[in-house]
């Protein structure tokens, strides 16, 4: 559900002003009469005491304090349920913290234009909308004056130049409906370049994919990497690649954070994080190496 509700958001999103007004008369938030513009920010972002419910009955977070800064990525982690959508709802304002606020270079969000913030803060989908339109017109999307020039160095960032320029028409290909389909991976990849273009300070990523190859996963990680330089990266964090290059973890527990710090020191520690590595991180990633290892066999015996 949270997944569905960031994916429609973030999608009216990119879809400019007009998509803008009809989200913002139906949202939960609203904007205050005085609002101020969010000039481009340098990226300090702090939740300070946040709490929220979607339902009354049932607290989604829960006293949450974090700091991110510039350069740095923070990996949320945590079971399903915990509350890492939550997070990631509540830093462009889909929804409003009860308790505690949220800051972006010191200045509460709430007191800013919604348009502002969420020029701000980026949002990287798992499973990104294609437009019936070219592969250019796909990546450029938000981004209206980019030049070809520019759509090209960001599908380079995003690790996507290489299989665009495979593609018979190149750059020119139809994509979406009735054109050229995209696997999963590589729409990951458009919606990096997609970020890329637009810029923004602030970013949300989701690390997860669903079933792919070594190869596509080492290029995802790749354009992970690229794309947080120079930003600050809030990412959910399903891989072990994703938290152990993260600058700091964080592990919620029904909607609290129940321990943080880097993967060295909460490994050390023995507690969730450590059962978390060794129950589902570690064993997937020994998967897709066996999986890797198999199909080089297989490759190198026919
Ligand atoms: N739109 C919603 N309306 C009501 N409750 C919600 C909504 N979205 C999430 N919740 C509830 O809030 C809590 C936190 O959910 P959240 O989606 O943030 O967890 P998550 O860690 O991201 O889970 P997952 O890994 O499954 O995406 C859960 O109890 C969930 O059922």
């Amino acid at each position: 559900m949270a997944g569905f509700i960031i994916n429609s958001f973030s999608r009216a999103i990119s879809s400019g002003r007009r998509l803008f007004d009809v989200l913002d008369s139906s949202s939960p938030v609203s904007e205050r009469e005085n609002a101020i513009e969010l000039e481009r920010a340098q990226g300090t972002v702090r939740f300070e005491n946040v709490s929220f419910s979607y339902d009354p009955s049932v607290p989604a977070l829960r006293n949450v304090d974090i700091e991110a800064k510039r350069n740095r990525v923070v990996a949320i982690l945590g079971a399903p349920g915990s509350g890492k959508s939550t997070i990631v709802n509540l830093l462009p304002r889909f929804y409003e913290v009860d308790d505690g606020r949220i800051t972006i270079d010191g200045t509460d969000i709430r007191d800013v234009t919604l348009e502002s913030l969420r020029q701000n803060v980026g949002i990287v989908q798992q499973d990104v909308f294609l437009f019936s339109a070219t592969i250019r017109e796909n990546i450029a999307y938000g981004a209206t004056d980019a030049t070809l020039e520019d759509v090209i160095m960001a599908a380079k960032v995003a690790q996507l130049h290489d299989h665009i320029i495979s593609l018979p028409g190149g750059y020119d290909t139809w994509v979406g409906e009735r054109g050229t389909t995209l696997s999963g991976g590589q729409r990951q990849r458009l919606s990096i370049a997609r970020s890329v273009l637009i810029d923004p300070p602030i970013l949300i990523l989701d690390d997860s994919t669903s079933s792919v190859d070594v190869e596509t996963e080492r290029l995802i990680h790749a354009a992970m990497v690229a794309v947080m330089k120079g930003r600050t990266t809030f990412v959910i964090a399903h891989r072990l690649s994703t938290v152990r290059d993260a600058d700091h973890i964080i592990v919620l527990d029904r909607g609290r954070i129940v321990e943080q710090g880097s993967h060295e020191q909460l490994d050390a520690v023995g507690g969730i994080y450590h059962e978390i590595l060794e129950l589902q991180l570690r064993p997937q990633e020994e998967m897709m190496l066996d999986v890797a290892l198999t199909s080089e066999t297989t490759v190198g015996r026919a």
